[in-house]
């Protein structure tokens, strides 16, 4: 298990408060952090521009120094053993940063696998079989600048391989992807944690992303830790309004009764008189399908439509900005 504890970094900035005058600024980009990534899970690290992620990963991937706080990777300290973390642990940015345009795919991975020491026969074979997971057979020999973004992406992901990490960091992996490339780097996302049993910890903006892959979230703001949970968890707590809308037939006298029966176990309901019968629309702080079309099904009723709205993750992460605007 990978684990944070206690984690800040603070920067001293100088900042001009006059023609001549500067005055030193405290910045706490991560003030007591809390994390924790167990192999074989994807965690999600969420938070508004400036939250702290990108700190918080390079201090937990030995680019930074934390002011203070520890973090042990399967026991061991990173900042007192940063180069046996260093073979545990990589990165991969989204974008396209570090690659080198002019070298091909496997160039590229070859020099990246030397300075993780790999050499020989073992860096060859490494290097073949990266390139056939991420899918890069055909373009392997080609100059990078001759790849589409997807495709780089694709390299970027073989290249946080190339030493074997037991933990993965990804910042938004999938950033600027056409759709159907982002599905598929989601899939290789998925199956680094489930198949080959990384713990993998993923910064994205895309919260559809976040919600389909992550099994936790950490939700950050201004370096201190908001909230923490599945993903259900988080939206439970933060958003917890779901609508229902059915049409059912029947008489007025079964909707008076389906109201009242909703009514005692906490749902609002309004009906109205629609074409095909009775339109409830029901709003409660729990999900109330299972009950309402156990009434349905007791009363004899036909159900003729049935439609839930759930919150997602990202309405509540909106209702966090929201709320934390207006304090
Ligand atoms: N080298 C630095 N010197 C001073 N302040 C810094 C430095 N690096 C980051 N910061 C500040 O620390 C805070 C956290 O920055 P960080 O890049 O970790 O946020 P982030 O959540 O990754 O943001 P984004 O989503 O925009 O990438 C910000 O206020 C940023 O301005």
């Amino acid at each position: 298990m990978l684990e944070a504890r206690h984690l800040k970094k603070y920067y001293t900035v100088k900042e001009k408060t006059g023609w001549f005058s500067r005055e030193k600024q405290l910045i706490r980009a991560v003030d007591e952090i809390d994390l924790s990534i167990d192999k074989g899970e994807i965690v999600g690290l969420l938070g508004v521009n400036g939250a702290g992620k990108t700190t918080t990963i390079k201090m937990l991937s030995t680019l930074l120094t934390p002011t203070s706080g520890t973090i042990t990777v399967d026991g061991t300290n990173v900042v007192e053993q940063p180069n046996r973390i260093k073979q545990q642990v990589n990165m991969i940015a989204g974008g396209e940063r570090m690659l080198y345009w002019r070298l091909t795919a496997r160039e590229n991975l070859m020099y990246f696998g030397k300075l993780y020491g790999l050499h020989g026969q073992t860096l060859t074979e490494r290097c073949r079989q990266l390139i056939r997971l991420v899918g890069l057979d055909e373009a392997a020999d080609h100059p990078v600048e001759r790849y589409s973004k997807g495709m780089k992406q694709r390299l970027q992901i073989a290249r946080g391989l190339i030493n074997d990490p037991d933990y993965l960091f990804l910042d938004e992996p999938t950033l600027g992807l056409d759709a159907p490339v982002a599905r598929q780097l989601r899939k290789t996302v998925k199956d680094l944690a489930k198949v080959r049993n990384k713990g993998i910890l993923l910064t994205s903006h895309y919260l559809e992303e976040v919600q389909e892959l992550c099994d936790r979230v950490y939700i950050i703001e201004k370096g201190h830790l908001l909230l923490h949970g599945t993903p259900e968890r988080i939206i439970q707590t933060v958003v917890n309004i779901f609508h229902l809308q059915a049409v059912v037939s029947g008489q007025s006298s079964d909707s008076i009764w389906l109201k009242q029966e909703l009514e005692k176990r906490n749902v609002q309901v309004s009906v109205k008189d629609s074409d095909e019968g009775k339109l409830l629309h029901m709003t409660a702080s729990f999900d109330m399908t299972a009950s309402f079309i156990a009434l349905v099904a007791k009363q004899g009723l036909i159900l003729k439509k049935l439609e839930a709205t759930k919150p997602n993750l990202e309405d509540a992460i909106i209702k966090l900005a929201e709320e934390s605007h207006a304090s």
